[in-house]
């Protein structure tokens, strides 16, 4: 995995369903390790995130990644942007965690029995060997969650993008989880990037993105902008 910083560059962005802006965002620039982005239901978090590697096309402007039009070069995008949606179930498509991350390596690794290997040795790092083999319909939100980051870090991201990844996990997993998060960026000098309504995990970033109503309300230290947040929220609470 490289250990060399990553760069997401938005400008002049605008994204719209027929008339209607979902997003716009004039210029952004994302070079920090951790990063989360918090905002209201519908704010356009997921529209955001989709942008970075091309799932979602900008109506109006460009945005690249280490200088690639996520666009006109999505595929190589797509090799350095890895995607964790918020369900699980939607990127575990073979019967076990073992196959679903084997599926992963298949363009890249020709050796079936290396594959097998590289697999195995993933799911031991995520602390999930013991999932290996079970059928992937009978884990648990959390344990699905941990193989669908498995199949993503197969992969060796430069960027890992994660969309709501705790909403399934309960208190013990999620900070594990966390925990995992922290140590890609920390050790494996991965660009994490999460949407979140959990404001625990939104806090452990260097920088934090708010988004409501499809525009960029507030962006810096994560605790101011929650803090931003949470008077927003009471605000509309009281109205
Ligand atoms: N394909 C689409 N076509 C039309 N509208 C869309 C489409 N995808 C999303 N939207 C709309 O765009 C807006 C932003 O949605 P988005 O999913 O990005 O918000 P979000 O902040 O991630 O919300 P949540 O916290 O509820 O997941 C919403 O009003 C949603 O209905």
């Amino acid at each position: 995995m490289t250990s060399t910083s990553s760069e997401i560059r938005l400008e002049s962005v605008r994204v719209l369903a027929g008339e209607r802006e979902l997003l716009a965002v004039p210029s952004l620039e994302l070079t920090e390790r951790r990063i989360s982005v918090i905002g209201p239901n519908g704010g356009g978090k997921s529209t955001l995130l989709q942008l970075f590697n091309g799932l979602t096309e900008p109506t109006e402007g460009w945005v690249t990644v280490r200088g690639l039009d996520t666009i006109d070069q999505g595929r190589q995008v797509r090799r350095r942007v890895g995607f964790v949606f918020s369900n699980p179930a939607a990127q575990l498509v073979m019967p076990t965690p073992q196959e679903d991350v084997e599926l992963s390596l298949q363009r890249t690794v020709r050796d079936r029995a290396e594959r097998r290997r590289l697999a195995a040795a993933c799911l031991t790092e995520l602390g999930i060997a013991e999932l290996a083999d079970r059928s992937s319909h009978e884990l648990s939100g959390g344990q699905q969650q941990l193989a669908a980051l498995a199949t993503v870090l197969i992969q060796e991201p430069e960027i890992v993008v994660l969309d709501e990844p705790t909403t399934l996990l309960d208190l013990v997993n999620a900070e594990r989880f966390t925990g995992i998060l922290d140590q890609l960026a920390a050790q494996k000098g991965l660009q994490i990037i999460t949407a979140t309504h959990d404001l625990q995990l939104a806090a452990r970033a260097e920088r934090c993105l708010l988004i409501d109503s499809g525009a960029l309300h507030s962006d810096g230290a994560p605790e101011t902008v929650i803090e931003t947040y949470r008077s927003m929220a009471a605000q509309r609470a009281a109205r």
